[in-house]
């Protein structure tokens, strides 16, 4: 008999994933699978029962949770040689995986996703020694971010992230960054990099409209050193959905990556604080299987 997990975070969203449990159990027990249901109680519980049922050879690890529940059930799976179908129900105030595969934002669709018999093959990015779905960001708006509340996501939502970046810009001052990619190299002073692996960041889709989930590369974004004011014509292009177009950005497409600066800068991953620089990337093309409609 097939072997499905369920990996559920008790406290993520509006604490209501228990609610759902009995759905899913029901709709892959019709689909032959014989289901283990894992509550998580804390942090990287979820990496670990998802390494567990790897190594048991799981056919199927489905995640009722937030973005955080679902990067550490992710971050269980890559390194593994079986790595079983993943199901995602996203229970967050971001979802941005979710976003950028069209799985629908209510926990009770998503869950109907679970009947679907199509996958996608999607990437994913290594970050030195971990892993990242989403985004990387360096330079002062990288701390910005990390310091987004939980009460400032659950009243703004992805706007929390927007106002605290724009907000941060405003007063920041541009950094030298050193930025090697593929065979190529850029230098100079900027004001933020962006690696992005897909179309939603922060629950908003038109910083990186080009990235797709499965096209084996990570989309580079330098922002670099302007007059303040030129910053406002940047967000303008953000919000039209055309940084990459922007005379004051350079866009590249890579699949590994190199950054590092004179100067202590900070990272952020996935909305996570990651390692200060100097830091390693690297796309691992279409690694993990996820199931769509
Ligand atoms: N039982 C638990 N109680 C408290 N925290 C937990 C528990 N289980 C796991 N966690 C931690 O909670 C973190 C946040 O969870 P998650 O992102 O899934 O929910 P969320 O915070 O509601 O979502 P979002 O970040 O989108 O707002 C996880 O990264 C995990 O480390």
């Amino acid at each position: 008999m097939k072997k499905a997990m369920i990996i559920v975070n008790p406290s993520s969203g509006k604490e209501e994933a228990l609610n759902y449990i009995e759905q899913i159990v029901k709709i892959l027990e019709g689909k032959q699978y014989k289901v283990r249901t894992m509550l998580t109680e804390k942090e990287l519980d979820a990496t670990k029962y998802c390494s567990d049922a790897c190594e048991a050879e799981y056919e199927l690890i489905v995640s009722l949770g937030g973005d955080g529940t679902l990067h550490e059930t992710i971050n269980g799976m890559v390194d593994q040689n079986h790595r079983p179908k993943l199901g995602i129900i996203p229970l967050g105030t971001v979802n941005d995986f979710a976003r950028a595969l069209n799985i629908s934002l209510s926990p009770k669709e998503a869950i109907d996703t679970l009947k679907s018999d199509h996958s996608k093959k999607v990437d994913i990015g290594s970050f030195d020694d971990r892993y990242f779905v989403n985004i990387v960001a360096i330079g002062a708006i990288a701390e910005a971010t990390s310091e987004v509340s939980p009460e400032q996501k659950t009243k703004f939502g992805p706007l929390a992230y927007l106002m605290e970046g724009a907000k941060t810009l405003a007063g920041t001052n541009a950094y030298p960054l050193h930025i090697k990619y593929d065979d190529k190299e850029w230098s100079g002073n900027s004001f933020l990099f962006l690696a992005t692996l897909t179309n939603s960041t922060g629950g908003f889709e038109k910083l990186s409209p080009e990235a797709k989930v499965n096209d084996g590369v990570l989309h580079g974004y330098i922002i670099k050193d302007v007059p303040t004011i030129r910053l406002i014509s940047i967000v303008t292009s953000v919000l039209r959905g055309n940084l990459k177009e922007d005379k004051d950005v350079e866009h590249f497409t890579a699949k590994k990556l190199y950054v590092s600066s004179s100067q202590k800068l900070h990272t952020n991953v996935d909305g996570e604080e990651g390692n200060p620089l100097p830091v390693s990337m690297e796309v691992k093309p279409q690694h993990i299987e996820v199931i769509v409609d």
